[in-house]
């Protein structure tokens, strides 16, 4: 699952790793019945056993259980362990400046956040330990806020209820790129997992190594997120006709959502009753992730009853942002991450500008596998786009560079993962500030008797009818995780001479970090860290990406295409599409 090219290799045999978990006499009850059940099935062993965990897109990921690559206290002490020895070689003003951890909705994912906490301990480090459950974004604000060294999140985002994970963060309050992780991951493979030293939640306090927060944080936060709104009048004399219905998959999302709305006019929230509950078995949904439609049928279902505006709904760790709108027939369109970011950022830069506050060195970052559509309408701004990799740790990169060389004012980031930042006080994509920026847009269009729908269809008239895809394969295990390489191997080696009968004008290899013209073979460095992906750039300006997921085990496929018309856009998605198919079946 690492996200990079290289992938490190595991020097002990799964056996041996095995072995090693096996002659514990201390396992808590549920990972030694899970070794007994282990015993019986080599396969699954193998599976658990053959590489430890590694950082990927978002840190680090697995299903919880036994073995060196699950989410286990051991791997959660291991991984914390590098951290501790990072600060420790810092010195004592970071160690006091301390980590912040929060943690999600899902199994053990409490239990995980004190296990840091007990590791950092043992080290004299000081920790602040959310008092419940919090989100993602309010984590990434809190780093900052507090101006702690580091940050920890766990959790699994939309991933299924079997998986957990954990978000590493830096003291910009963003997750922490490649660079900086490799030297946690690399520390923390150097320590026996079993041994590494835990301080007990009791001495923690007494030794004033823990600090427990909440409420306080989320005031500061809640004040943060006010700056978002960009049209106070609109919002509150709009808001307050409007009803809104939210859900946060039974996630993090409704403790905040609900009163940043409120607060910025909008009265009438209604949460999804079913889903308003924190439940790591995510019970009313497939996958708790706003870009399933499945997801969001709930709450569509409650706004069909009550004729609501705007369906919003968000990933357990509430970094993630998915939507439905009202059609005049009643109907609910769901629109994609590209498209909310379209929308989003044209009422962001027709506001700045009409206001005449647009900055004259503004920056919009996205990655490399989201839309065009947002790079027309910033560039008729006047407004310049940066792409990154895929990783919104990327994108708070990017604006932590802007800041530091103070040559750009950062006005707006997303992926096409439902992914969106408005604001630099959060460094990693906020579903808050995303809804109560969604809600002001909706404000916008009804305010005109339109709906956002509405909206989105003037946009493509004017930009052209840009429309994306995501396929994804899923290939688990051992022996998926061949399929993967073989697969991102054959793309890259029989490179496609066109997709849909469009031909091929320019490949970009990541991984080596050259774009090649097709018709001269002249190549170019790119200047993108390396990482697994391919870019295809087609003749009509259509486009074609191909990476392995940093998070699950899937190869994903993106496309993107414009036409004149929306049957043409589709007709040309279509075709590529198949092409796509094609070379994965020859
Ligand atoms: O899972 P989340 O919401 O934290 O989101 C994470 O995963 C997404 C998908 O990554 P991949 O394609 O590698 O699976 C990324 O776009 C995003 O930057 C990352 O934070
Ligand atoms: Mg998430």
């Amino acid at each position: 699952m690492d996200e990079r090219y290289a992938k490190k290799e595991n020097v002990m045999t799964w056996q041996e790793n095995y072995a090693v978990w096996q002659a514990r006499p201390d396992l808590p009850a549920d990972l030694q019945a899970e070794m007994e059940t282990l015993a019986q099935d080599d396969q699954a062993a193998e599976d658990a056993f053959y590489q430890p965990l590694s950082f990927g897109t978002a840190g680090m990921r697995g299903i919880m259980g036994a073995g060196i690559n699950r989410m286990n206290i051991y791997t959660v002490r291991q991984a914390t362990e590098g951290l501790a020895r990072l600060m420790d070689k810092r010195g004592a003003k970071v160690k006091a400046r301390g980590v912040v951890i929060s943690y999600d909705s899902r199994h053990h994912s409490q239990e995980f956040a004190f296990e840091a906490a007990r590791v950092l301990g043992a080290h004299g480090i000081k920790t602040y330990v959310f008092e419940s459950l919090r989100p993602t974004p309010e984590l990434s604000f809190t780093v900052r806020y507090l101006h702690a060294f580091a940050g920890i999140m766990i959790t699994a985002s939309h991933n299924p209820k079997a998986y957990n994970g954990y978000k590493i963060y830096g003291e910009d309050g963003g997750q922490m790129p490649p660079a900086e992780s490799d030297i946690i991951t690399n520390s923390s493979r150097q320590t026996d997992a079993f041994v590494v030293p835990v301080m007990s939640v009791a001495d923690l306090k007494e030794q004033d190594l823990l600090t427990i927060i909440g409420q306080d944080i989320d005031k500061a936060y809640l004040d943060a997120i006010k700056t978002v709104t960009i049209n106070p009048t609109l919002t509150e004399q709009v808001g307050a006709d409007m009803t809104l219905v939210y859900s946060p998959l039974h996630g993090t999302g409704a403790q905040l959502a609900g009163p940043a709305l409120k607060q910025a006019g909008f009265q009438h929230v209604q949460m999804v009753p079913e889903q308003v509950e924190p439940d790591g078995d995510f019970p009313t949904v497939e996958l708790p992730n706003p870009e399933s439609a499945q997801a969001l049928s709930m709450g569509i279902d409650l706004a069909k009853q009550t004729d609501a505006d705007v369906v919003i709904a968000v990933d357990p760790d509430a970094d993630r942002m998915g939507v439905a709108v009202r059609q005049p027939s009643g109907d609910y369109q769901l629109l994609t991450g590209n498209q909310i970011a379209a929308v989003m950022l044209n009422y962001l830069l027709t506001a700045l500008a009409d206001a005449d506050n647009l900055p004259a060195n503004g920056a919009v970052v996205k990655s490399i596998v989201s839309s065009e559509f947002a790079t027309a309408i910033a560039e008729h701004y006047d407004v310049e786009m940066f792409n990154v990799l895929t990783g919104f740790k990327y994108i708070a990169e990017k604006i932590q560079r802007f800041e530091d060389k103070g040559d750009h004012t950062f006005l707006f980031g997303f992926e096409e993962s439902y992914g969106y930042l408005v604001k630099s006080f959060t460094r990693d994509k906020d579903s808050i500030q995303a809804t109560v920026l969604f809600a002001e847009v909706a404000a916008y269009y009804k305010a005109q008797g339109k709906t956002v729908y509405d909206g989105l269809q003037a946009l493509f008239e004017q930009y052209g009818y840009f429309v994306e895809d995501t396929k994804a394969l899923t290939f688990t295990g051992v022996d998926g995780a061949e399929k993967i390489a073989n697969l991102m191997a054959k793309f890259r080696d029989e490179t496609p001479v066109a997709f849909g009968g469009v031909d091929v004008v320019k490949v970009e290899d990541f991984a080596n970090q050259k774009e090649t013209t097709v018709a001269t073979g002249v190549q170019h460095k790119l200047s993108l860290p390396k990482a697994n992906v391919l870019k295809y750039w087609l003749a009509d300006g259509s486009w074609v990406a191909v990476r392995p997921s940093g998070t699950e085990p899937k190869i994903k496929f993106y496309v993107g295409t414009k036409g004149n018309t929306p049957e043409a856009a589709q007709a040309e998605l279509a075709a590529i599409k198949a092409t796509i198919q094609e070379h994965i079946d020859a």
